[in-house]
């Protein structure tokens, strides 16, 4: 049966580490046909066509009018499209809906035939990013030939526990290890509401706060809460919370290199910022240390200290979570 399904007519590149094959229970999907090393490309691929819309306000007549003007061959594959592997879409908006990424800085809405073919996971083994008007795919971990290469469909999800997240992917079923119901799953759970209330320390805030989901900053002591919404937080206690929130990234399976790329640059600039020489020590040796767990060991040398650097960078911290608050309070009205 699933010799004769459309999808087997999409070209495949040839030398990609994957091929497509059914996913029980999610359709289709891609799976590493031979080892892939962390930030190997997976796939570096060029839209089957452009919009140049947002994918909000993009009709059913935008898509039929770009589809027309594509070549038989394109207007084919574009055809084979399939909702979740099975059936026909009803219309091409829906088609566009389930096979688009949105494009910084170049025609906002593309769709991409393979890279829209990778199944979600909240404990992803890949990511994609932009590069011009492609989508390209990387390994955020070692994996092995055979297992299926999925990424998170939605960075907002880091931040959430798995039923914030189901309500958030709207799926009939979420075939994930860390959604199904379990002890990983409490875990999990357990450790993402930790980086969020680490998170709220470090800044302030809580930059998830628009997803409406029922994180208790009410348990936080009120007087830490306090300091941290006033940007009082001394250096030293920022780059603990900070490098706890890498430590628990990566146990779990979240150190995609681009998000790890901000916290550890944060980390870099809180160690340059400090003015006690001690510290400046600690916060060196720490950020040498291999992986988040070690750093956040040293890290913990910290404990209980100040900075001679810290009145000038809670001056600094006042300033822009001023700023980051009124970003928010704009984006949410
Ligand atoms: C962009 S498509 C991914 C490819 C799709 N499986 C196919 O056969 O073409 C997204 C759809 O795949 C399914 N899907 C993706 N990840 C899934 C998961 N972890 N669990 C269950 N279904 C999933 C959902 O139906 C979702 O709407």
């Amino acid at each position: 049966m699933s010799q004769l399904h459309p999808y087997r007519k999409f070209q495949i590149p040839p030398n990609v580490p994957f091929e497509l094959k059914p996913a029980p229970g999610k359709g289709w999907g891609l799976f590493a046909t031979r080892n892939i090393k962390r930030m190997d490309t997976i796939l570096d691929e060029i839209p089957l066509f452009m919009i140049p819309k947002r994918s909000q306000d993009i009709t059913e007549m935008d898509v039929a009018n770009v589809v027309h003007s594509l070549s038989a061959s394109d207007q084919f594959v574009f055809e084979c499209l399939r909702d979740n592997g099975s059936e026909p879409f009803k219309t091409m908006l829906l088609a566009l809906k389930q096979n688009f990424f949105a494009v910084p800085n170049s025609p906002p809405t593309g769709v991409y035939i393979l890279s829209s073919r990778f199944n979600h996971s909240c404990v992803p083994n890949c990511f994609i990013i932009p590069r011009e008007t492609n989508m390209v795919t990387y390994a955020s971990q070692d994996i092995a030939q055979g297992d299926e290469l999925k990424f998170c469909y939605n960075s907002e999800l880091r931040y959430q526990v798995a039923e914030e997240r189901l309500r958030t992917l709207l799926f009939k079923h979420v075939d994930c290890k860390a959604c199904e119901p379990g002890s990983y799953r409490d875990i999990s759970d357990f450790r993402r509401t930790l980086i969020r209330a680490l998170e709220y320390l470090s800044l302030g805030i809580d930059k998830n706060a628009k997803q409406g989901t029922p994180f208790a900053i009410k348990h936080i002591d009120p007087e830490l809460r306090k300091k941290a919404e006033s940007g009082c937080m001394t250096l030293t206690s920022r780059f603990i919370y900070d490098v706890f929130i890498v430590a628990l990234m990566e146990a779990e399976g979240l150190q995609d290199p681009i998000k790890a790329g901000d916290l550890l640059a944060q980390l870099e600039a809180y160690g340059r910022a400090f003015q006690t020489s001690r510290n400046a020590y600690i916060a060196k040796l720490a950020m040498s240390q291999p992986n988040g767990c070690d750093k956040f060991l040293i890290a913990l040398r910290f404990w209980g200290r100040s900075d001679l650097g810290d009145e000038q960078a809670i001056a600094g911290s006042q300033r822009s979570a001023m700023a980051m608050r009124a970003i928010l309070q704009a984006l949410h009205h």
